[in-house]
């Protein structure tokens, strides 16, 4: 185990963690998650003992074993991938035969396999970004520390990269992985939401969307007149929070049965022949929330 307490890190006087404490260690998978500039690379480099914290401890690094993937492709882009793997197996100290059984393990794990006498410079972001992966673990670290393993990666790939973090998991290995997606959360054991480099809350994903306090309503395809039934909205059920995303309406409210029924007034009064229906809440909207608490204020 990782227990970080009281992390603190700076650019120049300018603050990018503040007060950071957590344990690392118990949970398979940890999404690490919040917006650009939030201080996840930071955090991560700090605990990857890049960075030394301005001030704060942690403790349980000693035998306890890391893996790194930057945000940058670290390897040799002029090496196959093969050539790759042998070469960080005997930085980390493995023999021949270890190495060889180990790589093996790890190309099937990756889908790499078909690619292993490939030029690492020449292949896809998706397959440099496996790579990356199997070259940080060949020493099956006891946590991986991954920046934004995600990124830039389009919607399939990015779940296929989960399935590979989860086989990564199987092995033993615990996972902290940084991610500015919000959905992501559901591939995660432990949610850490990050904000402004403060640690907002972590928790399970599941019991973050249960302690959600506000219930949330549709108005599907709300059509061209989107605009005016946001101001109606507001207008007959003061302090909701209304916003459209497409052409559906979303309304958010602490309280229940009184906004549905005005809300249902409302539309009723119309000839648009738009329905009010309850939704669950997403992740998405679950986060955005608390980091528009954090910011002080509501309105999106
Ligand atoms: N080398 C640097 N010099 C000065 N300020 C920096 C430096 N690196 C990061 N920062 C600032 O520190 C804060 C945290 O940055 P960090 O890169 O850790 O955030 P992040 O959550 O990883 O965001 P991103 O997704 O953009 O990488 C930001 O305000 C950023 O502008």
């Amino acid at each position: 185990m990782l227990k970080l307490t009281n992390i603190s890190y700076s650019y120049r006087g300018k603050k990018a963690l503040d007060q950071i404490s957590f344990t690392l260690g118990g949970e398979n998978i940890t999404g690490l998650i919040g917006p650009d500039g939030a201080g996840k690379t930071t955090l991560l480099k700090v605990i990857a003992g890049l960075y030394r914290p301005e001030s704060g401890q942690i403790s349980g690094r000693e035998g306890f074993t890391l893996g790194y993937v930057s945000q940058f492709f670290g390897l040799y882009g002029e090496m196959s991938v093969q050539e790759n793997l042998h070469f960080y197996g005997r930085l980390n100290g493995l023999s021949y035969p270890e190495r060889t059984q180990r790589i093996a393990e790890l190309l099937h794990w990756t889908g790499l396999a078909s690619a292993i006498d490939r030029e690492a410079g020449a292949l896809s972001g998706g397959m440099k970004q496996k790579l990356s992966i199997a070259a940080a673990v060949l020493h099956r670290p006891d946590l991986l520390l991954l920046d934004e393993p995600t990124n830039g990666v389009d919607p399939l790939s990015r779940r296929e990269m989960w399935k590979l973090l989860q086989s990564v998991a199987e092995g033993g290995t615990k996972i902290l992985a940084s991610t500015q997606y919000l959905d992501e959360a559901a591939y995660c054991d432990q949610v850490m939401l990050l904000h402004k480099g403060q640690l907002l809350v972590a928790d399970s994903p599941s019991r973050l969307l249960e302690d959600f306090p506000f219930r949330i309503w549709a108005i599907r395809d709300a059509g061209r007149e989107r605009i005016k039934w946001m101001d109606k909205i507001r207008e007959v059920v003061p302090g909701c929070e209304v916003f459209s995303k497409g052409r559906d309406l979303y309304i958010l409210h602490r309280e229940e049965m009184s906004v549905q029924r005005k809300i249902n007034t409302l539309l009723s009064s119309s000839r648009d022949g738009l329905a009010l229906e309850e939704v669950n809440p997403l992740y998405e909207e679950v986060f955005t929330q608390r980091f528009l608490e954090a910011d002080g204020g509501k309105g999106r």
